[in-house]
């Protein structure tokens, strides 16, 4: 029976991959204190299903299901867990559309849209089948003569993986899928906003013949999740904390972790600065910023936020960027395969922009491109604002502050490298930055001055997955894809043989 409380216009293919119980052990389960909370279509607001909302107890116990899998599963030979891996990832390209449709009904991304995500998901797993039996020790010549040192990596136990909402399928593929790869079991709480994506991995992992307990999904409404955060920080058995999210949700768990000396990877916020020197090509650097700045609608953390464009090309720049943007950006039905801009997430997304942009003008900004036009509860058109050069109090504004997550591009003109540089670090996040110029000396000057984890230098898209995707400063630790990724989920174990 359909879950759905409301219709849509997509006929699932698989409709038993569409469901609303969390996935324990090999069960799928509701609450047994008969909780639950609503999951919104953000494209109308109306209510999609309820998803049951897990208390403490109830995941306490989903982490003693991971532990006891755990303990098998560890012993699985990579050959083995190898051949899992693949499975799972061939079963999820088998049921693209099917993934996709779900992530565009919970999230309110087109489908094209949702497609890529489906696609950058499958192509972690892809990369991880490739890694899984690389992942090894080292044999280190003793200084002792009758001593052999040799290191083994080996799996670190429960991970527990905590998802954001904007990009759901990637973003569990590319921590659940890189966890489980080298031997951990995965409890894995998805955003309350798009709980149906990750259910859906799991009946695709449990189709896979993942033995009971490898991989875990367990969904918790929003009121409940600080104490949930908190029992998987606190509980002895998760080994592993990692988290997609917010900043300051990160800081804190991150201390709390601290506390246990727990491991953690933390992928979080940014405000990525995206500068275009007077020597860049033009054409190149506005379709750059387009694509940094208005995929998903802008709601990525590497999404350009703080943009500065040289005093001399600035109004050229400004005039192209406001036409080519209404080309290239196509709304309407997130179902309609040409429709490449949605709505936000939610209202939550919108109210951020609305108090970004409100700032912005308030300090002088110009409206150079809107379309107010209404077109759902949680949509906001692509829009382009100016601001005045020689600003003192910029770095004071709120967009220099923290990232707008939205379709909002505020540009900025400045006049010199060191003025571009120095803004452009004065942040406490350092994820992502972008740089356009033709020059070959500022290309390795500004790259190296840049304190960001992943620099893109003529380029708007960096993510990739054979990149180690992360951030310095407050942005997090730790690297997510690149040779090293599995490396992350491992202990590295040194053994001395008196021979
Ligand atoms: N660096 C990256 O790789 C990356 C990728 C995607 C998103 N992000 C960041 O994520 C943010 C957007 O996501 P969001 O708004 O959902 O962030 P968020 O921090 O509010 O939520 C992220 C996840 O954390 C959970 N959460 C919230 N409070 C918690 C708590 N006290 N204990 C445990 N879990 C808790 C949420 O339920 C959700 O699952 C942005 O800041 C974005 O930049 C970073
Ligand atoms: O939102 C952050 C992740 C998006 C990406 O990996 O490009």
């Amino acid at each position: 029976m359909s879950v759905l409380l409301k219709t849509i216009p997509y006929q699932l293919k698989d409709p038993s991959l569409l469901d609303n119980k969390c996935f324990i052990g090999s069960k799928w389960v509701e609450s047994s204190t008969g909780k639950s909370f609503a999951v919104l279509d953000p494209e109308d607001d109306q209510t999609i299903c309820h998803v049951p909302d897990l208390s403490r107890r109830e995941i306490q116990e989903a982490i003693g299901v991971a532990h006891e899998s755990f303990l098998e599963y560890r012993r699985k030979p990579a050959r083995e867990r190898r051949a899992l891996l693949r499975k799972w990832a061939d079963l999820i390209k088998a049921n693209k559309e099917d993934l996709a449709a779900i992530c565009t009904l919970e999230l309110g991304k087109p489908f094209t849209e949702s497609l890529g995500t489906v696609k950058y998901g499958t192509d972690y797993l892809d990369w991880f089948d490739g890694l899984i039996e690389q992942v090894g020790g080292e044999t280190i010549p003793a200084a002792r003569p009758d001593n052999r040192i040799i290191t083994i990596r080996q799996p670190q136990g429960v991970v527990a993986a905590i998802t954001p909402w904007n990009s759901p399928i990637a973003m569990i593929a590319r921590k659940a899928g890189a966890a489980i790869a080298v031997g951990n079991t995965v409890v894995c709480k998805p955003a309350p906003e798009t709980p149906l994506c990750a259910i859906a991995l799991a009946k695709l992992a449990e189709r896979a013949g993942y033995p009971p307990g490898v991989f875990n999904v367990v969904t918790v409404s929003p009121e409940r999740t600080p104490e949930i955060g908190a029992e998987l920080c606190e509980n002895p058995k998760v080994r592993h904390l990692s988290f997609t999210g917010s900043t300051a949700v990160g800081r804190f768990l991150n201390g709390e972790c601290a506390k246990r000396m727990k491991r953690t990877s933390m992928e979080l916020g940014g405000n990525a600065p995206f500068i275009v020197f007077e020597d860049a090509k033009l054409g190149q650097a506005v379709d750059g910023l387009i694509a940094s700045k208005f995929r998903s609608s802008g709601q990525t953390c590497v999404c350009a936020n703080r943009i500065l464009v040289h005093e001399t090309i600035f109004q050229e720049f400004a005039e192209r960027l406001a036409k080519r943007v209404p080309e290239a950006l196509t709304s309407g039905s997130v179902w309609d395969p040409k429709t490449n801009y949605g709505p936000l997430y939610s209202g939550k997304g919108l109210a951020k922009v609305q108090q970004h942009w409100d700032d912005a003008v308030k300090h002088g900004a110009k409206v150079l491109l809107s379309d107010e036009s209404p077109r759902g509860p949680n949509f906001v058109s692509p829009t382009i604002l100016s601001l005045p050069s020689g600003m003192d109090n910029l770095a004071s504004l709120a967009f220099s502050n923290e990232e707008t997550f939205g379709p909002l591009a505020i540009l900025v003109p400045f006049a010199k490298e060191e003025e571009a540089v120095r803004y452009a670090n004065s942040t406490s996040t350092g994820l992502a930055s972008y740089f356009y110029t033709s020059d070959f000396s500022r290309i390795w000057r500004v790259a190296e001055a840049l304190e960001t984890g992943m620099v893109g230098v003529s380029v708007g898209l960096v993510s990739a997955v054979e990149m180690p995707f992360g951030g310095i400063k407050q942005s997090g630790v730790g690297r997510e894809g690149g040779a090293h990724c599995l490396e992350e989920y491992t202990e590295l174990k040194a053994i001395t043989i008196g021979i």
